[in-house]
């Protein structure tokens, strides 16, 4: 698949975050994966749900800069970790949803726990609702630096898959291409609004 063809599909993919309430007042950022070197990364301070292509950067994976005059991304250390990280990622979607935002919080532990869902089979590779899908959560950090370098550690240590959590911030999540990676974000979003709920019943 051609970078025209997935830059097509990340725009369109953009318009549909936006109307599902998932990028509010500028909230979120998109990239898409152009070759080993480059990615192509939203500018930074635009409303994502009405993004055309034009609105991307081109942004170097290994040092994240972009041309002069143009500013990606303020989460632009987040991408570039990713890409580097996972060489078969090739789109990332981070989002701001009210699930997303809240749940981060709620959740103390390293990881949010999904289990007895059907749809964990929504991320690639999951077979059986009876599985753990662990998906990590971070402290948040203004420092996206630190934030990166953070991140990069824990994926030494243990698995990162899918996508993690920013405690109060959202959810950054990948895929192979742009279509895995809105697969796994409607997926993952489902998910949270599920355990929510199912939090706010077992409470009550
Ligand atoms: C609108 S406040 C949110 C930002 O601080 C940030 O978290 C975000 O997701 C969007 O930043 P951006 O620089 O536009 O990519
Ligand atoms: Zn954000």
């Amino acid at each position: 698949m051609t970078v025209t063809s997935q830059l097509a599909q990340l725009v369109a993919a953009c318009h549909w975050i936006g109307q599902q309430g998932w990028a509010p007042a500028t909230g979120g950022n998109m990239s898409v994966r152009g070759d080993d070197t480059i990615c192509l990364l939203s500018e930074s301070g635009k409303d994502k749900g009405s993004l055309s292509a034009d609105d991307f950067i081109e942004v170097s994976i290994a040092t994240g800069q972009a041309a002069a005059g143009r500013r990606p991304s303020a989460e632009t250390g987040l991408h570039t970790l990713i890409y580097r990280l996972f060489p078969d990622a090739g789109a990332v979607l981070h989002t701001h949803s009210v699930n997303s935002t809240v749940l981060s919080r709620v959740e103390k532990g390293p990881t949010l726990l999904l289990q007895g869902y059907e749809m964990q089979k929504t991320l690639a590779g999951q077979h059986s609702h009876l599985d753990r899908v662990a998906i990590a959560l971070f402290d948040n950090d203004q420092d996206i630096d630190a934030l990166a370098r953070r991140i990069g550690e824990y994926a030494q240590r243990q698995p990162l898959r899918y996508g993690f959590l920013l405690r109060g911030h959202g959810l950054t999540c990948w895929g192979k291409d742009v279509q895995e990676a809105r697969r796994h974000l409607e997926g993952l979003e489902f998910l949270f609004n599920c355990e929510m709920q199912r939090r706010l019943l077992e409470r009550a």
